[in-house]
């Protein structure tokens, strides 16, 4: 559960964001809104990597600015168009952020194989595609034992085979371990795989529940 409390965002003086009071539940969300409304903005708050006025909280422990540390191991995050130090490559980034998020041994198998990147993960990044590297982006976002997974743009760059398999990360990460997700996508989700999906808008300078 994410809880804001007295949350806005400002971009030198121009409010993007205010949001007084608000529960997210367990649950599998999709963040909707227009273009500039706020939604990547939203995301990246809620990830602990921009920074806000008030206060959110997970799980209703953890608080994202006193215990930054368990906050952000706890939540993990892919941008809508990921940049990665291009040097490395990808596994080497998979298992720096496997150490920095403890997550279980050979955990990055599983998500190379059925996403089909083993031919490429070896390989420095600066050779990636567009699509390779969002599908790095999101096997980095499952890494660790998160609680809270945001995805931007999720689908942006992915091929046809590539999003079932996303699909059926994001169902199974969810029923067996709990973890909440929050789904930026302009993209419209195909429903039967993934769990029945709320929606949350971003409209009018805030954040609500959509009925
Ligand atoms: N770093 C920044 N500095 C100043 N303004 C910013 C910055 N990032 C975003 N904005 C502004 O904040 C508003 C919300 O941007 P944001 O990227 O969160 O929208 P979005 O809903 O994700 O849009 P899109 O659907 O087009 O991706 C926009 O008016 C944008 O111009």
């Amino acid at each position: 559960m994410l809880q804001l409390c007295n949350f806005r965002k400002s971009y030198k003086n121009h409010l993007i964001l205010q949001v007084d009071a608000l529960d997210i539940a367990p649950g599998v969300y999709w963040v909707q809104g227009a273009n500039g409304s706020g939604k990547s903005t939203f995301l990246k708050a809620l990830a602990g990597i921009t920074p806000f006025e008030g206060n959110v909280i997970l799980n209703q422990e953890t608080d994202s600015k006193k215990q930054s540390v368990a906050y952000r191991s706890a939540v993990n995050f892919a941008e809508a168009e990921p940049i990665f130090p291009d040097f490395l490559t990808g596994i080497e980034l998979i298992k720096l952020f496997k150490s920095a998020k403890q997550g279980p041994e050979k955990q990055e198998e599983f998500y190379l194989e059925t996403m089909q990147m083993s031919s490429y993960v070896h390989d420095p990044i600066s050779t990636y595609s567009s699509g390779m590297l969002k599908k790095l982006s999101l096997v980095l976002a499952f890494i660790g034992r998160p609680e809270c997974i945001l995805l931007d743009e999720p689908l942006n760059a992915l091929d046809a085979d590539a999003l079932p398999v996303l699909y059926s990360w994001i169902a199974t990460q969810q029923q067996e371990q709990g973890t909440m997700f929050l789904l930026s996508s302009h993209q419209v989700f195909s429903q039967g795989v993934l769990p029945a999906l709320s929606v949350l808008s971003v409209e009018n300078n805030t954040v609500k529940h959509s009925t």
